[in-house]
């Protein structure tokens, strides 16, 4: 692949799993653009300047975005309302801010007010991830073949879309559209309530081995085991998901609860025809998911889950 880079200079603010990933990528498409980066905490702004993908790492977010034309929020969704104002008066102009958090109106409410008339705000989500954090967790393929959606409001500059869309395409994603409540919806369905079913799952667990001396543990089968992986997710970026995409969560949840319902009883009555169609159509949409091409199977690197807070 060729081609000129979309951005002369990224700032990454927040320099954890989806930050590190996006210099690792960028730099392995396009090594002569300039990455600057910000995290608030010390220790994470120096383990980054150790793993060396940021060119410079600063020690505000301020000076990270100066003369940067794309601006990158990377932070747990409850933080971004605060940063967007922080370095609002430090954009230069006609720069394209952007951010990758999970539930898109709640940023778009805490962002938007802050963003200059000269700065083209364009919404993302990388549909990708782990759940390891911090600036270690990153890698350059975690975008590969995965998608990331973008949720401009009306009136946005096409051309600054156009850009971050090519940059998107150099770390290897695809890109759609859609309204920010509509992403909402469906990410509730498809990430929100799966997250929180396993959170829950493990912690039923958790009780049941206190009773059964960690049997739970010992013989967790495949099934088990990935709920603990998805459960090991960040507590922080998890609670902003829940508490900013509120409504969704809990429609899907009442639906969740209501199927359960139906299964538990079709169990207490011993319906297996009830249970096997079930399963059959269950089945089908994972088929389904598979011939799209979209289960490529999170990497783990064993490593440690939290790197920074
Ligand atoms: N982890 C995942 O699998 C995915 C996460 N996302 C979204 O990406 C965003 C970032 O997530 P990760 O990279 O996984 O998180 P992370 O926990 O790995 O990194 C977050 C970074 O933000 C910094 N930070 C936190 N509060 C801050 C503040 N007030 N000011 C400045 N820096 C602050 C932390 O120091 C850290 O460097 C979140 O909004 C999340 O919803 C999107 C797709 C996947
Ligand atoms: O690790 C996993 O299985 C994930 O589901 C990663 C993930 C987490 C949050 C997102 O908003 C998008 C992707």
């Amino acid at each position: 692949m060729s081609g000129e880079a979309p951005f002369r200079h990224v700032a990454l603010i927040g320099l954890g799993l989806i930050a590190s990933s996006m210099a690792h990528a960028i730099r392995a498409r396009w090594p002569e653009v300039r990455i600057t980066g910000y995290a608030r905490s010390e220790a994470t702004r120096n383990q980054t300047r150790e793993i060396g993908f940021c060119d410079a790492v600063m020690d505000s977010a301020a000076e990270a975005v100066a003369g940067a034309d794309l601006v990158v929020l990377a932070v747990p969704i409850g933080a971004m309302g605060e940063l967007a104002a922080e370095i609002a008066p430090h954009l230069a102009p006609d720069a394209v801010l952007t951010d990758v958090g999970s539930v898109k109106q709640a940023v778009i409410d805490a962002v938007g007010p802050h963003v200059p008339t000269h700065v083209h705000f364009v919404p993302g989500h990388p549909l990708a991830g782990t759940e390891h954090s911090g600036p270690r967790a990153g890698f350059a393929s975690l975008f590969q073949n995965r998608w990331w959606l973008l949720t401009p409001e009306e009136g946005v500059d096409p051309a600054a879309i156009e850009r971050l869309q090519a940059l998107i395409a150099g770390m290897g994603a695809k890109t759609d559209q859609m309204e920010a409540g509509h992403h909402d919806l469906v990410l509730a369905v498809t990430s929100h309530a799966p997250h929180l079913i396993a959170y829950t799952m493990v912690g039923v667990a958790d009780h049941l081995s206190r009773v059964t001396e960690s049997e739970v543990i010992q013989y967790s089968a495949a099934g088990f085991r990935d709920f603990t992986r998805i459960a090991a997710s960040d507590p922080t970026m998890w609670r902003d998901v829940f508490l900013t995409n509120r409504e969704a969560t809990l429609d899907i949840l009442g639906r969740f609860t209501e199927e359960l319902f139906v299964l538990q009883r079709a169990i207490r009555m011993g319906d297996g025809k009830h249970l096997h169609d079930y399963f059959t159509r269950t089945r089908a949409i994972r088929r389904g998911i598979i011939e799209a091409g979209q289960d490529t199977a999170a990497p783990d690197f064993g490593r440690a889950a939290k790197q920074d807070g």
